[in-house]
């Protein structure tokens, strides 16, 4: 079954209206976050504590200082690659070329910072900007989005996503008309998808857990076991930077605000929430408690990468021996489906993985607020829906051998829950 293109695609997010709706709800979740994870009472469901003017929003440094962190990723992303990658197959039968050289990326990055450190740059200071740098992130993914928006209406018709050029100018604004736009070889949605925000993220918590030093001698047991998780994790991204180039936002997705504001502002300024709870609401953490929570977060990790690193091997070459005996659905498209291993336990175990160790990221902030679980409430939405997506590419894609699969297979992400 062909995929359905423009403006004949049924339109997701609750059309131009949830686009517009969704434009303004997350820039300001993201703010009420950053005012309320410094607040006394930290509450994720009261009013923020304080509304800021536009003077502690704004500031030509904290603009300064985005842009220059945009510059550094954009002058590593064009080093020299240990490997260049092929995409998947266009519409007009190419394959575009990536860099992968993220993880070098992120190694060049600590050192450069290291280097600045012990030259005295007083990397905690970070923590006290949250507020101006997310609002310039902010502003930077507003005006790049209406710049790809503008480039995307002079380039072919077969260089648009499947998805993103319904011809309402908000909706197309918000999902991205073109696919993979790029200036000569820089591709801007694989770049900004793996890099800026989320090598960002770390740098963010390692300021967090700076400033924690600054302010009582030493980074407390939960500032460590957050950081070491979601610096694993952020790693872990990079290592594996091939993969990215088969989930749906760089294959169906167009590059527009969501992606443009998700991966520059939403990344870094609420996945570091967590660390920014814990540096104004210092938690006691004991050995026992962290040992069970770094065994959560394992047994996370475990199934997140076994699931995905068993898709990809099996992706790249269903004979290879790590899943030649795994038991497959044929389907029409000459493509196989796993329905065992990983695969055969859930339709979506990297998921639960991903969910398990979101889980394990709050709980060093202790149960008395639930604001450092806004992650796992925000993440567990954003995994059903990116699911019931992906549900319905694959039944597109693969028609009756997907409903086979579905009924071998009957749970999404949660074996006999969901
Ligand atoms: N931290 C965050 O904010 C986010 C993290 N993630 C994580 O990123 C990773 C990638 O996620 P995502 O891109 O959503 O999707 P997946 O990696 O789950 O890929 C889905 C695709 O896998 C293929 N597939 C599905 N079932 C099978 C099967 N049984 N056998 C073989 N192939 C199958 C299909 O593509 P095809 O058949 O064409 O190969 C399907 O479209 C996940 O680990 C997720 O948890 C994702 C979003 C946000
Ligand atoms: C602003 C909205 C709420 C939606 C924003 C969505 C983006 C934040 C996410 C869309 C897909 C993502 C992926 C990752 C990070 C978050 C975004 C950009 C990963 C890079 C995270 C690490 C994983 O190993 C791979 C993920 C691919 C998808």
């Amino acid at each position: 079954m062909a995929p359905l293109q423009g403006s004949r695609a049924p339109m997701e997010f609750g059309g131009p209206l949830g686009a517009a709706a969704l434009m303004l709800l997350l820039p300001a979740t993201m703010f009420h976050l950053l005012l309320v994870a410094r607040s006394g009472s930290a509450r994720l469901l009261g009013p923020p504590p304080y509304l800021p003017g536009l003077e502690a929003l704004w500031s030509p440094w904290a603009l300064l200082l985005c842009l220059t962190w945009l510059g550094l990723q954009a002058a590593l992303y064009l080093l020299p690659a240990r490997k260049v990658a092929e995409g998947q197959e266009l519409k007009d039968k190419s394959r575009l070329r990536y860099p992968i050289n993220g993880f070098q990326a992120l190694v060049l990055t600590a050192l450069l910072l290291g280097l600045g450190m012990s030259a005295g740059l007083p990397l905690g200071a970070l923590s006290e900007m949250l507020l101006p740098l997310a609002f310039a992130a902010t502003l930077i993914a507003f005006i790049f989005s209406l710049l790809l928006y503008l480039k995307s209406l002079v380039v072919p018709a077969f260089a648009l996503a499947p998805g993103g050029n319904s011809g309402n100018p908000i909706y197309d604004f918000f999902l991205g008309r073109e696919l993979n736009p790029r200036i000569c070889s820089f591709d801007f949605k694989y770049f900004c998808e793996l890099r800026p925000g989320l090598i960002g993220w770390v740098l963010i918590n390692l300021a967090l857990m700076m400033q924690e030093v600054e302010l009582r001698g030493s980074p407390s047991l939960a500032m460590w076991l957050v950081n070491g998780f979601q610096l694993l994790y952020v790693g872990d991204a990079l290592w594996h930077e091939e993969a990215v180039l088969t989930t749906m936002d760089i294959i169906h997705d167009g590059f527009g605000f969501m992606l443009a504001f998700g991966d520059l502002a939403w990344v870094p300024f609420t996945y570091s929430l967590q660390a920014q709870f814990l540096l104004y609401h210092p938690q006691p953490l004991g050995l026992p408690m962290a040992s069970v929570i770094c065994l959560i977060n394992a047994v996370g990790y475990y199934i997140f990468r076994g699931a995905n690193s068993q898709k990809n091997t099996f992706r790249k070459n269903p004979s290879d021996p790590r899943v030649a005996d795994l038991e497959t659905i044929s389907t029409a498209t000459g493509r196989q489906l796993l329905v065992s291993g990983w695969w055969g336990m859930v339709r979506h175990p990297n998921y639960l993985g991903d969910l398990i160790m979101a889980l394990a990221w709050s709980l060093p902030c202790g149960v008395s607020h639930l604001l450092p679980y806004f992650y796992l409430l925000y993440f567990t939405a954003l995994l059903v829906h990116r699911e019931a997506r992906d549900e319905q590419q694959c039944l597109q894609k693969y028609g009756l051998a997907w409903h086979e699969y579905c009924r071998r297979v009957p749970y999404r992400i949660m074996p006999y829950i969901y």
